[in-house]
């Protein structure tokens, strides 16, 4: 998908939405496991009645992968049946792969070629050779952890290196990189007080925003100082809205949890 496609869709939708698809079969709810494939069961119903509220849907490969051969397969069935459905929706593999270059580019084929999402999360540790696999194809997008939502990020992301922070300092070398226009970056919710700097380095760029809903982000920070004007975030909630009931109605609470971050960010898109 083109970047122009998703702006379009998101002021189609008034929606910057994105929706984790984080399965874990613990929390998924009871009816949902007399079938053969729960994982893609719960997905289905989340997806069909979310999918006019989000512009992307995101699964961390972690939540598949923990169910081996059963979980990938869930997987592969969850974006072929958003890619058939709702063509118009972004989709994000968070499977935060890099590694040496011909690596990288098995898994930059397993993803955007062999699964067909629109995007993949990375991370930069490996540096320049470990992503530009990714960047090569096109109308794809790679997604690089910048400054993340956890309490880590600490650890090394904003350590000073030569008078500047690692991240800022990782941000602006992407930008060096061969088809670095095909770049998207994480930058966590719970650190909304960085986004203005961030904007100094890439005012044009997509961010993928995690961190609001069960991480305690705010929405409308994240919107205040990284909102640019094609919009350039999308803002994902996993748990706080897959979550929301575990009951027979989970699918109604779970669309009322989306129609709610939907509606503020259709008030935000209309005051700004
Ligand atoms: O790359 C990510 O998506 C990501 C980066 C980050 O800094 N923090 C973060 O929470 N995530 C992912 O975003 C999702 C957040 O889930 P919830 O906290 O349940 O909304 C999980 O899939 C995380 O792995």
């Amino acid at each position: 998908m083109t970047t122009q496609h998703l702006i379009q869709q998101i002021h189609q939708k008034q929606s910057f939405l994105c929706v984790g698809l984080d399965v874990d079969l613990t929390k998924i709810p009871e009816h949902l496991l007399q079938y053969e494939d729960p994982i893609f069961e719960f997905n289905k119903r989340i997806i069909d009645v979310t999918h006019d509220l989000a512009v992307s849907y995101k699964p961390n490969t972690a939540f598949y992968e923990a169910y081996g051969i059963k979980g990938w397969k869930s997987l592969e069935k969850t974006i072929r049946y958003i890619n058939e459905k709702y063509p118009d929706i972004f989709t994000i593999a968070d499977a935060k792969r890099g590694d040496i270059g011909n690596t990288s580019s098995m898994y930059a084929k397993a993803f955007l070629e062999d699964l067909d999402f629109d995007s993949v999360t990375v991370a930069p540790y490996m540096g320049k050779d470990s992503v530009e696999p990714f960047l090569a194809f096109e109308n794809k997008h790679t997604i690089m952890l910048a400054l993340t939502s956890n309490e880590g990020a600490f650890d090394f992301q904003t350590l000073e290196v030569n008078g500047e922070e690692l991240y800022k300092k990782v941000i602006a070398t992407s930008k060096t990189w061969k088809n670095s226009q095909n770049l998207m970056y994480v930058v966590g919710a719970t650190k909304a007080e960085y986004f203005s700097e961030i904007r100094k380095i890439i005012p044009d760029s997509f961010l993928l925003v995690p961190g609001v809903g069960a991480q305690g982000g705010s929405l409308s920070e994240v919107c205040c100082y990284g909102m640019n004007t094609n919009v350039g975030l999308l803002i994902n909630s996993s748990r706080g809205i897959i979550y929301a009931a575990s009951g027979m109605d989970f699918a109604e609470k779970a669309r009322a949890e989306a129609l709610k971050i939907q509606q503020e960010m259709q008030r935000i898109l209309a005051n700004r």
